[in-house]
Order: C-alpha cells, then structure tokens, then sequence
C-alpha cells in the first residue's frame, strides 16, 4: 500500500504521485535552546523565553569523534512528503506549522481552567469488592515489555486521580500556578498532587519538608548536593499558602470561567450549525488558547466531523488528541477512545479541556469505580470515555451499548498496535474491527491514530477498520528541529558523560537517556550523579509512587536527567526536553522515532546522540527471538487447550497462566496471542472470557455441607467436583460451572451471596486463561503448523525491525559518504532518509556478516548436550541457553550458572540462509519427546531430533 504523501503535501491519497519535489530552500534556523541558568530557571515560567544565541559544539570536549551541529537541508524537503518549517507562511487561516513555539500563557490558561474543574468524587469502600478487584487486577496486565506502568500499578494512580469523571463542581480555590514551559502534562500533574498538599496546617507542611528531606538525602556533599537540596527547597517553596492577590486571581478566573463557558457553548452551537474553519478556529482558541491548528489537525477534524473513518498518522507531539478532543464536543454522542496503557490513559483524561467530562474503565479499578463510571455512563454524563482493548471482552460493557446509549466516535489510540506486523503487537488489539464497533456499539465512525507505522501495518490496519485507503491523513514521522548523532562507543558510560558535559548538551536542561536494561539506568545514573550530574533512573521495576515522583521532579525541570527504560516516555507531553540519548540501540526506528520524538516538543532545535556498539545489537538480536516457539510446543499447548480433540461446543475451559507457561516453555503473552489468534483469526476455535483465579478453596461455617447441598446445587456440585483437604474444599471452578450449566462469574457470585450470609468463606488462586470453545479442530497438527508459521512470521518480523534500526546506525557510521549536512557524528540527513524508506517501503537490509555461524558449534552442542544428558531439551531451549536468553522453563537464575550460557551471543539464532543451531519444523505430532536423541546435522550445521 502507498502510504506517502502529495506532492504538494496537502493530503495524503490513496494513489500518491511517488516523485519526489525538487528540494525547497534549506529552511530558516530553527531556535537553539539554552540551558537556563541557577536564575534563568528559576525564570522559568516568565511568559517569553529571551532568544539565547546558538552555540556550535565544541569538537575538541567531544569523546569520540566531532559532533559539529549544523543547519543543514533537511532531506524531509526532498521528501515525498509535504514538511512544514516554523516559518512558512500557514496554508490556510486555521493552519499553523506543527511546532511553532507557543505564545506564552495559553497553556496556563487551560490549566488553571482544568485544575479549577476538577471534581471530587467519592468511591465507597466495600472489602469484599476489594478482594475482587485484587484479583481482576493480577488477571489484566496492561503492560508489555516494561513499557509504561503495570495495570497492577496503576491502581493508586487510578484512584488518585479524581479526574475520572469530571463534574462541574465548584471545587476550593487554590493556588494559581503561573505559566510556564512545562506544558499540560506537568502542570495538571503537579496541580493533582499540590491540592493535598496546599491546605496542609503549617506543622504539617513542616513536617513534608523534613521528610522530604529524609526521602532524598544528600549523597555527597559538594555541588551536586546543594543542587539537589536547592532543588528540594524549590518543591516546597511551591506548597507555600495561597496568598491576597492569589485569591483575587482566582475570583477574577472563575468569574471569566462563566464567561467563557457561555461562550464556548456558543461557539459550540455555531460549529455544529456550520462547521467551517472560522468556526473551528474560534472554538479552538476559545477552549484551548491556541490561535490556529497545526498543520493536518483540521483535515482531521473535518474528515471525523464528516463521519468518515481515517486513519491519522502524525509524528509524536504532533497535536492528535486534539483531532478527536474537539469533535467529541461537537458531535451528540460519546466518544470512546481505546488506549493500550492504563497510565497512557490517566495522562489522556488529565490532559482533556475542562469542558469535556472524562471517564475511565480499566481493570486496575475498584468495583465501585467501575460501577459508578458505567453508572455515570449511562446517564449519559461521559462525553470522552477511555478504555483497554481488554474492556471489549466484557459482556456487562458491551451490553451498555446495546440499549440507547449513543456512540458517535471511536478512537483506536496507537493503532499500530492492532497489527502484528509493527513494533509493538497487542493480542487484544486485534479484537478490534470494524464489524465490532458497527454492529455492536452501532458507530460508524472510527479514527485510529498512531505516530509510528510502516506501510505493511497500515495496511493491516486500515483492513481491520475498513479505513478506504483515501481517508489515511499522514505527515513524515519526524519533526525536522531534531538533530540526529551517532558515535561508535567502546566505553558508553565515560563517552556519555563526556557529552553531557560538552555543548551543545551542556546548556540542555531536560534529558531523558535510554537504555535496554533495568540495571544499566541504575548503574548509569549513579554514575551521573557521582560527577555531579543531577539524574535520576527510571524503569518499571521502580514502585509506582516513587516513579510517579521522579517524573513530576523530571516535569517540573528538578531533576535535569533521567535515565530510562523503554517505560518511561510514552504519553508523557514535557514540551522542553531538549535532548535524547540512546545509551542502547532501539528496537526498531519505530521505538527511534518513538522516543526521539519526546524531543523538542516545543518546536526549537534539539539534539539526538545514539552510542552504537555492536555487542549490545548482538545481544538485542537473541532477545529478539525470545518470544519465539517451536511447532513441538505450539502442538503441545493445543493439545491442552482442546484436551486432546475431546472438548465439546460450548464448553468452558481454562489454563493456569503460571503452571503452563512452564510447562510448555511459553511467555504468558505468547499463549494468549495464540488462544486470541484461535478467536480471531479465519476459523474461531473458540471465545476467550475474562481471565480470572479458576482455583478454589471453600470453608463451610453455619449449616452442614451436605444439608446446604440439599438446598442449593452449586453446593452439591461442589462437593462433587472437589478435593477434601484438612476440612477445606479445593474445586476447579470452571469445572464445578460446566457441571451445572452456569458461567464462572454467574458461579462466583452465588459464592458471593453465600459468604454474605455467613454460610461460606473462600478463597482463589491461579491465574488462568478462559474460554468457551466453539469449535474443535479436526486436525490439531496441521492448526499448529499454521499458528507456528504465523508466530515465527511475526518472531522474524522483529528481527528484520531490529536489523533494519542496525542497518541505519550502521550505514551513518561506515557508509555515508557526509554530503549533505552530514559531517562528524552529526547524521540528521542520512538517518532521515532511511527512516523514510523504512516507513515508506518496509525495507529490507542484509544480516551483517559478523553474525554467522561458528564451525565449532557443532562441537558446542554436542558438549553442552553431554554434560546436560539428565534434562530433555527442546532445540529451541538449547539455543536459548546458548544465546543467553531466559525462559519460563530454563530461567537465567538456573542456567545463567552454566558456562554454555550466552556463549554463542555474537552468532545468528535462526537466519534462514547460513545455517540454524535447531531445527524448526520436526514431526511432533505424538506430542512426546521421549526417547529422542539429539544430533548435528552436518550439512545444514543444524540440530536435528531422532525419534
Ligand atoms: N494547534 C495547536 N497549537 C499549539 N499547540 C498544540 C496544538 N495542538 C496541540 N497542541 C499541543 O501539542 C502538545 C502535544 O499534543 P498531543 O499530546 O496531542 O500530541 P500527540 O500527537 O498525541 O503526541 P504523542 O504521539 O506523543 O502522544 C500538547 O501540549 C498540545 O496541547
């Protein structure tokens, strides 16, 4: 599918004329950035920031090679795509170019507006409600692969965050923040939590001050100390009584809130009685103090208005929840919008303007959130409500939308998760399409939105929503005030330093630093911060609140950087971070464009330095197969789940998470991207339910088990059904539920009455996969071939990403012949190019040639086999010992002892045309590896079973 723009870039069609326009003038210089000084950040929040002079960097501080910046022609003008430049003149009356610099205020304006509004709900408290949702909450994990916050995680933030529905309620007044660079995300966030902390008695605020002390002692003393202690001294300055003229602000604001209120209503009404771009314009400026849309906002706007499906794909900050923000206002009904993160959410609701009632349904709620969200729903007082992919496998949700509740849009938020092709696949992304949102929620309307999507994902996009290909509205994925660098680094740690400390990065105030590893941003920011360097790591193994805290310090500029993993960064709107360095090599250019576009936000001229070295591609290139699984596993699994071809129609099943990831060598997420595969893909096998604990263990306290049973036949079948262990029934509940007809929920609710009335205690454990089956296959073996060649599709698709990323850095490094702007370390135009390619075309690059096979891996094997002769491997287990990658049934804390462990880590795991170290495809269809030998096929250097 092409994919690409106009040539005059206007729109993106369907059928895009492919030649390129003749390069434009190298654009105007864009403004560098400065790093304030002790006093300049304490001006911070002063409305303009003065234009401070660019200083070139200095190639003589530089580590290890020159990393001169210069204005250099973007490649982005040569483009097929139509780029903007800070100064072009705008294309209509409502168009702005994307990261012009705001004028300063408007950001203050919403958020005091937003913090004003913020409403106040009370959730009860039931302990019994509690317990459950406990355990719904360890069944739906949102987080993948570290990114972002665990639903787990997310409770307290859940219900911290009164912002859930948004009432108009007066609330207290508070402190006025004044303006300043931080934009929505800090301002709302930091507002959140200085509304506890603002009505404090004064001995209580004494008491936060010394403790917050105690929280981040003085590591050292010397400057870095007295930063931080300054620092500090700055947070609690902040929690300082609301003051005279502060009151007066506040009485003048809500008495211009009335005003204004009226007045967006009116402007409402004159959008939806003509929804042209002057009336668009005024609304915009009206609710969010922006005086024009940036560029593709209004094509968007106008395409959803329509009621036409579109897919929008614009680069990070780019401006997308806007394109569904206003016409949520504008259009009858709600607006549902699926975002893959619980924390992705939160910072959605916290962002919408102050006239739009938000909601949110995740599973890391409690029961009467839940219930008082779907409550408020069916009022109809949710205009914008947020939801996991995972809601849609509710039937009490769907059922909402059965009845009158109206939907007029749907918006699929990282849409490039739908596709197993892109970088970030979510099982449950899949569920979906469009036949979902047309018949069951009645909406035809759908805008799916995503910054990072190559051609093949959009087409598997588009497909699943039925976008025609004329509704796709794209923009280049990169922003062109980033600066790209790259170095070959054999000591990261000291050459990153070296930079920090060098120009133009010395002067950058905010810096997010990315590594792969958990334990690479805690050895690395201790590293900083012992040459007094203020940073601070940051990294899902980090307890929610005091991630939470470091982010709001990053946010509010008191930590200068933070060294992440991939979980830091999404969704997250600082407008200054001024710099981005990529410790390790991404994933993919998807994650690089990612995580380079949390640069620059604010439209100046930023600067992205990637260290390349190849040990950590090497290493990447294992983990890359680590979710990888043989057709023998594959085999086994579905033996499991069809019980060996004797489950029946309708019947309800389950799979313990824990026991079978174990027993089949298999990550929890690949065994539901299976079981979601045999719901959706062209036959369905079956219909996945709510995950849930299936393990039961049952106390009996008033009446006599057998006299209960008489009257109630969950209980006789109970007693049926169940283990009777030291005076305690230990039942399977899915089973006990199939005996007698009933779902699982329909049973755990009797259970429910039955503990209300004292009659039973119990508890659950086992967290399992469930579902209905509604189909047995005839022949398991051939449906584990096809569901093994689609894994191993998708398990060679992140390989090629991965090498593709490689082959960037690796081009900039040794090929590019430094034209074009290109000079020292500083690669902007080269990497965009291929960037471009990538997206545009998908393409392909070799494996480099350091990556073959060894001619002593025959003799490797063959040795760790031997000293192993007591375990029974699968061929694939065997590589991923060798390549050092752990699994649920050879776990690194076991096997990383071994010295075969990662030995082969600089060699190729499984590349099609040199050679494997296992074999792939061999017959497994008695489902035993009993009594099979191992051995080395000489001629194809594989391993290869016997029976
Ligand atoms: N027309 C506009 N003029 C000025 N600023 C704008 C405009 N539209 C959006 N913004 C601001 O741009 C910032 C980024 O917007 P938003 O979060 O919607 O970006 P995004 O494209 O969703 O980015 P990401 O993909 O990283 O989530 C926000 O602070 C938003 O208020």
């Amino acid at each position: 599918m092409d994919s690409d723009s106009d040539s005059d870039g206007s729109h993106v069609s369907a059928t895009p004329p492919r030649d390129h326009i003749p390069p434009p003038p190298p654009p105007p210089p864009l403004k560098p950035r400065a790093r304030p000084t002790s006093s300049s950040r304490s001006s911070a929040r002063t409305p303009a920031p003065k234009p401070q002079s660019h200083r070139l960097p200095n190639p003589s501080n530089l580590p290890s090679q020159d990393l001169t910046a210069m204005s250099i022609p973007s490649p982005l003008s040569t483009a097929p795509f139509h780029v903007r430049r800070p100064l072009d003149p705008p294309e209509t009356v409502a168009t702005i170019d994307s990261f012009q610099i705001l004028p300063a205020g408007h950001f203050s304006k919403s958020a005091s507006f937003s913090k004003l509004q913020r409403p106040s709900l009370n959730f009860e408290n039931e302990e019994s409600d509690l317990a459950r949702s406990k355990s719904e909450l360890k069944s739906e994990t949102v987080e993948r692969d570290g990114s972002a916050v665990k639903s787990t995680s997310s409770v307290k933030a859940a219900r911290k965050n009164l912002n859930l529905i948004r009432a108009n309620v007066a609330l207290p007044p508070t402190k006025l923040r004044k303006s300043g660079g931080e934009g929505n995300f800090v301002r709302l966030n930091m507002n959140h939590n200085s509304y506890r902390r603002k009505f404090l008695s004064k001995s209580a605020r004494k008491n936060s001050r010394s403790s917050g002390f105690k929280r981040f002692p003085k590591r050292r003393k010397g400057k870095f100390g007295a930063e931080i202690e300054a620092q500090m001294e700055g947070v609690f300055e902040e929690e300082g009584l609301v003051t005279e003229s502060t009151k007066q602000k506040i009485m003048q604001e809500s008495e211009s809130r009335k005003f204004d209120s009226e007045l967006v209503e009116a402007a409402l009404s004159a959008v939806r009685n003509d929804a042209s771009d002057v009336n668009l314009v005024k609304l915009l400026k009206l609710v969010y103090g922006y005086d024009l849309f940036r560029d593709r906002q209004l094509e968007a706007i106008r395409m959803v208005l329509a009621g036409k499906s579109t897919m929008l794909v614009l680069p990070t900050g780019a401006g997308k929840s806007l394109c569904y923000q206003i016409p949520s206002m504008i259009l009858p009904g709600m607006t549902l919008v699926v975002s893959p993160l619980v924390a992705l959410m939160i910072d959605q609701l916290k962002q919408l303007p102050p006239m739009i009632n938000g909601g949110l349904l995740c599973s890391s709620q409690t029961w009467q959130e839940t219930s008082e969200t779907l409550r408020l729903l069916q009022e109809g007082s949710i205009k914008v409500l947020f939801v996991s992919p995972e809601r849609f496998l509710n039937e009490d949700f769907m059922g909402i939308f059965s009845t009158d509740q109206l939907v007029s849009l749907v918006v699929i938020d990282e849409a490039h998760c739908l596709s197993e092709w892109s970088h970030n696949f979510r099982p449950s992304y899949t569920r979906l399409r469009a036949s979902l949102f047309h018949v069951r929620l009645r909406v035809n309307c759908i805008l799916a939105m995503t910054a990072t999507a190559t051609s093949t994902t959009l087409d598997a996009v588009m497909g699943a929503l039925e976008i025609p290909s004329s509704n796709l509205i794209q923009k280049v994925p990169l922003r062109d005030n980033l600066q790209l660098f790259i170095s070959m680094s054999h000591n990261r740690m000291k050459d990153l330093l070296m930079l920090l400390r060098s120009s133009p990065y010395s002067e950058v105030q905010s810096i997010i630093v990315y590594c792969k590893f958990q334990s690479e941003t805690d050895l690395i920011s201790r590293y900083l911060r012992d040459n007094n360097i203020s940073a601070k790591s940051y990294h899902s193994g980090i307890p929610t609140k005091d991630r939470a805290r470091i982010q709001e310090l990053f946010c509010s500029n008191k930590i200068r950087v933070i060294v992440a993993t991939v979980a830091f960064g999404m969704g997250l709107d600082k407008r200054d971070i001024g710099a981005i360095m990529h410790y390790s090599l991404p994933n993919s250019l998807e994650e690089y464009v990612q995580e380079i576009g949390r640069a620059g936000r604010d439209g100046r001229l930023s600067y992205c330095h990637l260290f390349y070295d190849d040990m950590t591609y090497f290493k990447l290139r294992s983990l890359a197969h680590s979710d990888g699984v043989d057709e023998y596993a594959v085999d086994k699994f579905l033996c499991q789940v069809f019980n060996n071809g004797t489950t029946s129609h309708g019947q309800v099943c389950s799979i313990m998470k824990e026991s079978a990831s174990r027993r089949f060598d298999m990550k929890e997420e690949v065994m539901l991207t299976i079981l979601t595969h045999l719901e959706l893909g062209e036959v369905q096998y079956l219909q996945l339910l709510p995950q849930l604990n299936v393990t039961c263990t049952l106390n009996f306290h008033q009446t006599q088990p057998v006299l209960l049973s008489d009257k109630d036949i969950v209980v006789a079948a109970i007693l049926k059904k169940s283990e009777a262990r030291q005076g305690q029934y230990v039942f399977d509940i899915p089973t006990v539920a199939n005996s007698i007809g009933v779902t699982a929920a329909e049973l755990t609710n009797h259970l429910q009455n039955l503990k209300l009335k004292g009659e039973i205690t119990y508890e659950t454990k086992d967290s399992a996969y469930c579902y209905v089956v509604v189909d047995v296959p005839e022949d398991i073996c051939s449906l584990s071939a096809n569901v093994t060649k689609w894994l191993s599709d998708i398990e060679s698709c992140k390989v090629h990403k991965l090498d593709a990323m490689n082959g960037a850095a690796v081009f900039a490094l040794n090929t590019c012949e430094r034209t074009n702007g290109c000079s020292g370390t500083q690669h902007t135009w080269c990497l965009q190019r291929k960037i471009m390619d990538y997206f545009d075309k998908d393409y392909h690059c070799d494996i480099p040639s350091k990556m073959t096979q060894s001619s002593f891996l025959r003799a490797d094997i063959k040795v760790f086999l031997q000293s192993n002769s007591q375990a029974k491997f699968t061929p694939r287990a065997v590589a991923r010992i060798l390549h050092g990658i752990s699994s649920p049934a050879y776990p690194s804390m076991i096997w990383g002892r071994t010295h075969f462990w990662n030995m082969l880590m600089s060699r190729s795991f499984n590349s099609q045309n040199q050679g494997k170290i296992y074999e792939g495809g061999f017959p497994s269809c008695d489902g035993s590896s009993k009594g099979r030998t191992y051995e080395l096929c000489r001629k194809r250097h594989c391993l290869v079973i016997y029976r």
